[in-house]
């Protein structure tokens, strides 16, 4: 009678453990008191369970029956091989074999088998099936990716390498013009694309070309606004289409090619971008990594360099706050928490100031932008937001904080940051020099000192996940994980898959709810929805979208009710309509576009309207007594009260 796979199993666990035994060198034992143990492991394990995630548990089991086997061997006692083939190995089978879900037994074959007596002698004495079932598969998936993935990353656009692309590289430190050179070019183009950091940059250009009279679209990941006989589209670089061939293109901001989490999206727009004629702009620190990147496609470049067009002065004197405020100054700070704080203390002492900050709604950015361009109000307190590309009339660049929060640790500001800061005072046209400061005298000792460092160019270029690896048969997370654990080749470095694999483990729990969970097409496309991941409400409502996209033909709107308060129920809100949109055309499901306006119109006008309420309730106070606390001061406590507790 043939043999079930289980039998076949036992006896390869069976000859292994003995095949190890007499490997090994030991001397004859008295058995004796060794039936028991053998009988009371036979006891035992016939009970066990163990759970999935109890691999070391396992491997010891294992361990544990290597010695006991290798008595038996040496004590060449019927009984107790006996024990040990008909009842610990069987079970040892057993325990292992749960461990497996039907699509992993799948590959627990004959061949496979086949394979660990030849390459993993004896490995199953020490370590469980399912240890070497994953070492094995991971080892193969490698082999896979390394066979899938051109070792060359050009290689991955052959179109783009079968054209001669001629670039021309603007390089030039912040408000020298690069970029003012490059659209004037694009303004020339039958079929052109701007390829942008930031959506505000791409709406500048689209306002810029349509006002000059150039018909020009806007596509971003938020939104798409069509004009008719378009010549020119102006695009977020994450929209840009391989595909699509261009006269014209222009890729702005470069240096962000090293960017941990959007670079891959530029070094995809150098390599790929299917154009004649390519403007990149970027600062010089990036000159190096960018023609690394055009000679390995041969192409052919031509450099412009640019000066800055207004003088950049470091001020001697250390900025007091609020006696030295001027109108024109811009107030850096690191987080929004600081950004209202800063606004509300500027109100208090009549001052009227503009807010910048990451999660406001890029509409309202510009609205706030525009009130300062208008002189409706006399200064702007911002993020670093303000740092890539905006054109602000700002006279002057004062840094209350010189450290920031980097999502890991709290550290001072690198050269290239505050340069890309400081950079953004003083604008060609209304001033001749833009003049730079920090809050107190160790802050502007700081800056002093950074700014006289030669600024390091960039040695790194990003790399983005390649989807030819989708065909693959495995977990997706697995093949993330493994393609991203292969050191690449300097000087390119793999994005960060943090947040995508945190995405996905959050969808995996939900597997059985979500339709497609085995389509890795659909399911890349659902965990790279850009989302904020700290914004636990919007996690959910892109959970909500992954389990009930297919219910209809259009997605639920999203829920309005929020556990935030303020401006942050509402720039929460505006965040769940842009997941509304951006989910639906990544899924295929049709937007209600009047719905949408209509709602972002009212969200916006919601945070405009609280935003010019007083910041009062935003200023940060003593806990204890009420006091407005320094600037910067780290606890929220005040010096007095501090000393009166510790008292
Ligand atoms: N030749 C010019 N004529 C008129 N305006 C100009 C000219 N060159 C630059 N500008 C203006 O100067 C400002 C800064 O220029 P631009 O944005 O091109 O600088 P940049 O070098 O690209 O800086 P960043 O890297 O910060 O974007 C813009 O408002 C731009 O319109």
């Amino acid at each position: 009678m043939e043999k079930s796979f289980e039998e076949i199993l036992v006896q390869f666990y069976v000859d292994q453990y003995r095949e190890n035994a007499k490997r090994s060198t030991g001397k004859p034992v008295k058995l004796a008191h060794y039936i028991h143990r053998l009988n009371s492991k036979a006891k035992s394990i016939k009970y066990a369970r163990f759970s999935k995630n109890e691999t070391v548990a396992l491997d010891k089991l294992h361990q544990e029956i290597k010695r006991l086997a290798l008595i038996t061997y040496y004590s060449n006692n019927k009984n107790a091989r006996q024990i040990l083939n008909r009842e610990i190995l069987p079970q040892l089978v057993r325990v292992d074999m749960e461990q497996f879900d039907e699509k992993e037994a799948e590959y627990l074959t004959e061949d496979f088998l086949k394979l660990l007596r030849k390459e993993y002698i004896g490995a199953i004495c020490t370590r469980s099936m399912k240890a070497l079932y994953n070492e094995y598969r991971s080892k193969e998936l490698r082999r896979e990716i390394v066979t899938l993935v051109p070792a060359r990353p050009e290689l991955e656009f052959p179109k783009a390498q079968s054209m001669k692309r001629h670039f021309i590289l603007h390089i030039g430190p912040t408000n020298s013009g690069k970029t003012y050179q490059a659209l004037e070019r694009l303004k020339l183009a039958q079929n052109g694309v701007y390829l942008g950091p930031l959506r505000l940059l791409a709406l500048e250009v689209y306002e810029k070309m349509n006002d000059a009279g150039i018909p020009c679209t806007m596509l971003t990941g938020q939104e798409c606004l069509e004009v008719s006989d378009s010549r020119i589209t102006a695009s977020t670089v994450e929209m840009l289409d391989c595909d699509k061939e261009y006269d014209i293109a222009v890729i702005d901001e470069a240096q962000m090619v090293a960017d941990d989490d959007r670079g891959h999206s530029w070094t995809r727009a150098i390599l790929g971008t299917l154009a004649g004629e390519i403007h990149i702009c970027m600062s010089p620190v990036a000159k190096d990594v960018v023609i690394h990147l055009i000679n390995l496609c041969h192409d052919e470049y031509e450099i412009r360099e640019y000066e800055r067009k207004t003088a950049l002065k470091l001020e001697d004197k250390p900025f007091s706050f609020p006696q030295d405020v001027r109108e024109g100054d811009a107030f850096i700070v690191f987080s929004k928490k600081s950004v209202l704080n800063i606004a509300g203390r500027l109100e208090e002492n009549g001052i009227k100031p503009s807010v910048i900050y990451g999660s406001l709604p890029p509409e309202i950015r510009r609205r706030q932008m525009t009130l300062f361009n208008e002189k409706k109000t006399q200064v702007v307190v911002s993020t670093d937001a303000i740092g890539m590309g905006l054109n602000l009339p700002v006279r002057r660049i004062v840094f209350l904080e010189v450290e920031k929060f980097d999502g890991v640790s709290r550290r001072p500001l690198v050269i290239s940051e505050i340069k890309q800061i400081a950079g953004r005072a003083g604008r060609f046209g209304l001033y001749d020099t833009g003049y730079v400061t920090a809050l107190g005298q160790k802050n502007l000792s700081y800056l002093k000192n950074t700014l006289n460092i030669p600024e390091q160019d960039i040695d790194i270029v990003s790399l983005g996940f390649p989807q030819v690896l989708l065909t693959m048969d495995a977990p997706l997370d697995a093949i993330i994980k493994l393609w991203h654990e292969a050191e690449p080749s300097a000087p390119f470095r793999k994005i960060n898959v943090d947040e995508i694999l945190f995405l996905y483990g959050y969808a995996y729990k939900e597997r059985y709810f979500i339709a497609d969970f085995d389509n890795k097409y659909l399911l890349y496309k659902m965990i790279t929805c850009p989302i904020d991941i700290k914004d636990r409400e919007l996690v959910r409502q892109w959970l909500r979208y992954c389990m009930s996209y297919t219910s209809d033909i259009s997605l639920d709107k999203p829920d309005k009710h929020s556990k935030y308060q303020g401006l942050m129920k509402y720039e929460s809100y505006y965040k769940k309509l842009d997941l509304y949109y951006q989910f639906s055309v990544r899924m295929g499901k049709i937007v209600d576009e009047d719905w949408l306006e209509n709602e972002r119109d009212k969200t916006q006008a919601k945070i405009m309207q609280l935003l010019s309420k007083s910041k009062d309730e935003y200023i940060i106070r003593c806990r204890y007594c009420g006091r407005i606390l320094p600037i910067g001061n780290s606890r929220n406590i005040c010096r007095d009260c501090y000393s009166m507790i510790r008292r």
